[in-house]
């Protein structure tokens, strides 16, 4: 682990590494905290696990937490993750010629080489790093190497993935930041920012469909890769809305999510395994479904190109809102 930030007695914003020992394997990590929200990483595949408010309103206190882990994740560095954000890489789902979905990133233990606090900007960051092995050249046969910067600013979570080619031949890979949100009820949950966006339906063969609602609501299955305009994934937010925090169907102040922007992800995945793929994930509750969605900052559809001694940045933002008129109802 790299050199910690202590906490001062005068600073709110902090970076401290941490191990924890569970069943005899030690588990290593840092959390962020800038006084307003924490942000728990782990080495084990730079997976955020944590992001959750320190604040004393009420719509925060009753459930702080805005990310979801499934409580039968195993946390033995044998499996990813299941929950958080994990770094699909060098392919998504079974895209390319790594054995493993989602490929190899997940699973690997990365090294934290870095942080910094900044009191003014109320900001804490911690960077990771992942290079080849021999390994992951059986895999993925280039010499690469990850930077993976995470950042709480605010009331900002900040997750940026830098793939560099360090090798002779260019490379392709697809890639996602594949982040589970927490729910307090999935049937009370909206996804917006995809009207009118094509996509392709993962559980019809990779059907291809155009979405037609305003707000996508949960009540079954639901595996879909969408494919946003190139030119307006910038600035065009998705949000992510926990309804439950309405006030007797009127949208009231209190009504909580999170906004997400990226940039160079300009596809989106939206997953919910429902209740026979739940039962049939052994590190998944069978009633866990209720609990999570999976919004996925992406770059599948049109694999990333990178030539040697290039790099490539892709990043998302998750801004959590609490006021309504942030959303764009
Ligand atoms: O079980 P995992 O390998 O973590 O994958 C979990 C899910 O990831 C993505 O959302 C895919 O679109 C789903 O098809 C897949 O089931």
């Amino acid at each position: 682990m790299g050199a910690p930030l202590p906490k001062s007695k005068t600073s709110k914003c902090s970076c401290v590494p941490f191990e924890r020992k569970q069943e005899g394997v030690s588990f290593e990590g840092v959390i962020l905290s800038n006084a307003q929200f924490e942000c728990t990483i782990y080495a084990f595949g730079a997976h955020v696990a944590s992001w959750r408010s320190l604040s004393d309103l009420e719509v925060f206190k009753t459930k702080p937490e805005f990310l979801f882990v499934s409580k039968k994740a195993i946390l033995d560095g044998t499996k990813p993750i299941r929950g958080g954000i994990p770094i699909c890489f060098p392919q998504f789902g079974k895209l390319g010629e790594c054995t493993n979905q989602h490929g190899f990133a997940r699973n690997a233990t990365w090294e934290f080489v870095g942080s910094e606090v900044d009191e003014e900007k109320v900001l804490a960051k911690a960077t990771f790093t992942l290079s080849s092995t021999e390994k992951t050249m059986k895999e993925f046969p280039y010499k690469f190497k990850l930077n993976y910067t995470v950042s709480i600013e605010k009331e900002f979570l900040n997750t940026k993935l830098e793939v560099i080619n360090e090798d002779e031949k260019a490379f392709e890979f697809t890639t996602a930041l594949h982040t589970y949100f927490g729910a307090k009820s999935i049937t009370d949950i909206a996804v917006k920012g995809l009207n009118g966006v094509r996509y392709t339906d993962s559980l019809e063969d990779g059907k291809k469909c155009v979405e037609g609602e305003e707000e996508i609501r949960f009540d079954k299955e639901v595996d879909r890769i969408y494919r946003r305009n190139v030119a307006l994934v910038d600035k065009e937010r998705l949000e992510i809305i926990d309804r439950v925090w309405e006030d007797k169907g009127v949208l009231s102040q209190h009504t909580r999510g999170v906004a997400m922007t990226t940039k160079n992800l300009n596809d989106a995945v939206v997953w919910n395994p429902w209740i026979d793929k739940a039962k049939s994930m052994g590190d998944f509750g069978d009633e866990e479904y209720k609990e999570m969605v999976c919004v996925e900052a992406a770059a599948i559809d049109e694999p990333v190109k990178v030539k040697p001694g290039a790099s490539w940045i892709g990043e998302q933002t998750l801004e959590a809102v609490i006021n309504l008129a942030h959303f764009s109802v």
